[in-house]
């Protein structure tokens, strides 16, 4: 059954937008690299506040849309009065490519050796998910999901913009509801949909606290052990025509009393694959008709082309939505 993990794949993205992925080589949350990168995530977090602040990310800028390091608790929340996201985390290149266009910025009051697995884990997720994008592409090829041009933008994909995230989500009472605005509720991670081709999420041995939204109600995906999540991205639900969905999803608290950390791996594709303009038109129909809680309005890959008339390249896009997400000061043209 090995040689048809592709066709497998293809079925459950088409069916489920998210799979679980095992015998990956990355080992568990308590033993092989996914392990150690947890425990070296576990020592920067419990650093002092103003070491981490020492490699705090700076809002991006057109040279360097893709920030690198630390954010503190609440820093991601958007509007906070109403809403406060009650983790941290810290951003990382994986990939040299990725490196070498924005180093990482890790604290100093730990020596490398101990932090290094926060380098090798994305290393490895980014080869992992080069081969599931050009095994998922090979398949859509040959089903006339994708056509060719697209297939193969989605298989060349990792060449710089692909980020890894590590959050420290915490408990809301006893962590944030001091810190948040008294009319904010508190929660670790508000309802999106992630922009690029494949997200993997490598969590902890806690209850999980991820939840995907299918069916007209959100499903908490259970932790199991040295299972990897895939969930599908905005990229392949624009190129596939929604063949490909691309899952919303949020993270809740579990128990009350614990927290989480979660290793995430953000694929994306070639940089210079093309946005046109008709197949936004339709993803934005897609978003616009498709199922999801009362009220909720959120950030879609699509939300800022409204008026696109030309090919916009998936990279250009990117960074103009980035600085517009992250920018503290004036926005600056990109
Ligand atoms: O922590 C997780 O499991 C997922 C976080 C997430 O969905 C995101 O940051 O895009
Ligand atoms: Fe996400």
């Amino acid at each position: 059954e090995k040689s048809n993990w592709k066709e497998r794949a293809v079925e459950v993205l088409q069916t489920n937008a998210s799979f679980l992925l095992v015998n990956h080589g990355l080992g568990n949350s308590s033993s092989g690299l996914w392990s150690k990168a947890l425990s070296a995530s576990r020592q920067l977090f419990a650093l002092p506040e103003e070491s981490k602040a020492e490699v705090a990310a700076g809002p991006p800028t057109a040279d360097a849309p893709v920030v690198r390091g630390y954010f503190g608790v609440g820093a991601e929340s958007g509007t906070r009065a109403s809403r406060f996201e009650c983790k941290e985390g810290i951003s990382l290149a994986a990939g040299e490519r990725s490196v070498r266009l924005a180093p990482n910025r890790l604290p100093k009051d730990l020596p490398p050796e101990q932090l290094s697995p926060l380098e090798t884990m994305p290393a490895q997720l980014r080869l992992l998910a080069l081969r599931l994008a050009d095994g998922i592409a090979d398949v859509a090829q040959q089903r006339k999901i994708l056509i060719p041009e697209d297939a193969a933008f989605l298989a060349g994909g990792g060449d710089g913009l692909e980020a890894f995230r590590v959050f420290h989500y915490l408990p809301t009472a006893d962590r944030c509801a001091g810190r948040a605005p008294s009319t904010a509720e508190l929660l670790w991670s508000s309802d999106h949909t992630d922009w690029g081709s494949l997200t993997i999420i490598a969590q902890d041995s806690s209850d999980g606290g991820i939840e995907i939204f299918q069916d007209g109600e959100y499903h908490r995906v259970r932790s199991q052990e040295g299972a990897l999540i895939v969930n599908g991205g905005d990229y392949l639900e624009l190129v596939s025509h929604g063949v490909l969905p691309s899952p919303l999803h949020r993270v809740r608290e579990s128990t009350p009393t614990s927290g989480r950390s979660s290793l995430v791996y953000f694929h994306y594709p070639v940089g210079s694959s093309p946005l046109r303009p008709s197949d936004v038109k339709k993803a934005q129909e897609r978003r616009s008709v498709a199922p999801k809680p009362k009220g909720l309005v959120f950030n879609t890959l699509t939300d800022g082309l409204e008026t696109l008339d030309e090919v916009i390249t998936y990279k250009k896009h990117l960074q103009r939505k980035w600085m517009g997400v992250r920018a503290t000061g004036p926005k600056t043209e990109l």
